[in-house]
């Protein structure tokens, strides 16, 4: 606790949690855990470790675990942190039968600050995590000189992991944090048609700087290999600026380039499918014009929404009636996933948009439509985030 003044500001703490899950889909449910621990008012994750496979240890006659450790800040007090995990615990199904047994998932608090705590209902450092690979190979990860007990976290990782059985999963956990912090607020969809000519990928970076926070790439009549090299150069210049690609309805590229995940639409490959295929880290977004098919995704594993049109625009050869910022608050208020307009958006109606609640605005033209992307791109985060 820092002192000034004689008052005692407490800012954020920083915190380890365990999370392990042995029951269902274990890899959704800790993606599911993160999110909503993310989601915490007083509370934000900053890193996680890679997910490992480990075998039960305590009670042994049962699966095998998912283990992770989140590295959390929080202004949350020790107890109020309990309770919140408690409650995701029970939120996301767990049901407590035995002690050390299977279950959906289970948050532990492993580290609170510096601080010791000695109570019936909460002890910290969490008094077995020492005697665990399953907490201290991720927590390695993430602080490899953290001292806990005297000891060097990587060390008693080391050794742990000689004694118990414990894998590292190829399924790489980096893009859930990133899904977790996906900022939909501008959103740039490409299309070379618009730009007559003029180089996509100077296009792109030139919105990149002007504050674009997630591209997709989107082609329509290139064939696969062409699509294939394009998507691998925007995969470079996309995490450069540590911003997410996602792919337009070609599920095989989306998996070819590893890209951070895929966009389709009412005619593409089915939405759990998609799902299924890409696996809970990835993004996947969904095109909507109503409410029906915008809980249908929301229910069936998309991310988050694309509603539109919202204006009338020429992108699309059949014209479908646009939804206008009601039609798009309807839909937005209809689900609880982001969701983010699309059609005929551009600086000047951008206020009016956000005012109907929604995540982000989509736009194809209004960035690429112009000779200084980033300038357009400058222009549209700006009036994205005026307060009026
Ligand atoms: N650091 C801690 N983090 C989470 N729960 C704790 C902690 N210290 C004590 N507890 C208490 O442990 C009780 C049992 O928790 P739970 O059923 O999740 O145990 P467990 O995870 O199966 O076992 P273990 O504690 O060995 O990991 C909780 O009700 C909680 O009050
Ligand atoms: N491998 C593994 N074994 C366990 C785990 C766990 O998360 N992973 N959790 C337990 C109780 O917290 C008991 N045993
Ligand atoms: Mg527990």
């Amino acid at each position: 606790m820092n002192t000034l003044l004689g008052v005692d500001t407490m800012g954020p703490v920083r915190c380890y949690i365990g999370l392990g899950a042995n029951i269902g889909d274990s890899r959704a449910t800790i993606a599911e855990a993160l999110k909503r621990l993310n989601e915490l008012p007083n509370l934000t994750v900053d890193t996680v470790a890679p997910l490992y496979r480990s075998a039960p240890i305590g009670y042994t006659e049962q699966n095998y675990f998912i283990n992770t450790v989140a590295e959390v800040s929080t202004t949350l007090t020790p107890r109020q942190l309990l309770t919140a995990l408690q409650q995701i615990e029970n939120d996301l199904g767990r049901v407590r039968v035995m002690r050390w047994g299977p279950r959906t998932v289970d948050l532990d608090i492993l580290l609170y600050g510096e601080q010791t705590i000695l109570e019936p209902e909460l002890q910290v450092p969490h008094p077995r995590m020492t005697q665990r690979a399953f907490v201290m190979v991720p927590l390695a990860d993430l602080n490899p000189g953290l001292v806990i007990d005297g000891q060097k976290a990587q060390l008693l990782a080391r050794r742990l992991a000689e004694e118990q059985e414990i894998y590292a999963e190829q399924r790489r956990y980096k893009d859930v944090v990133k899904k977790m912090n996906c900022n939909y607020s501008l959103y740039l969809v490409t299309d070379r048609a618009i730009l007559e000519g003029r180089d996509l990928y100077h296009a792109v970076e030139a919105a990149l700087q002007g504050g674009v926070t997630l591209v997709q790439l989107r082609e329509k009549h290139t064939s696969s290999r062409d699509f294939y090299q394009i998507a691998l150069g925007l995969k470079d210049l996309t995490c450069k600026y540590q911003v997410p690609l996602l792919i337009n309805d070609r599920l095989d590229i989306a998996l070819a380039v590893d890209a951070d995940g895929i966009h389709i639409g009412q005619e593409d490959l089915p939405l759990q499918v998609v799902r299924e295929m890409l696996g809970p880290q990835k993004i996947v977004g969904y095109s909507v014009a109503n409410i029906e098919e915008a809980v249908y995704g929301e229910r069936n594993g998309a991310d988050y929404l694309g509603a539109g049109p919202v204006y009338a625009t020429q992108t699309k050869s059949t014209p479908i009636e646009p939804l206008g910022v009601e039609g798009l608050r309807s839909i937005k208020e209809a689900v609880s996933i982001p969701v983010v307009g699309i059609g005929g958006i551009n600086v000047r109606n951008v206020s009016q948009v956000r005012r109907s609640g929604v995540d982000g605005i989509s736009v194809v033209s209004a960035i690429l439509g112009s000779f200084n992307p980033a300038n357009a791109s400058r222009e549209l985060y700006t009036a994205w985030h005026k307060k009026d």
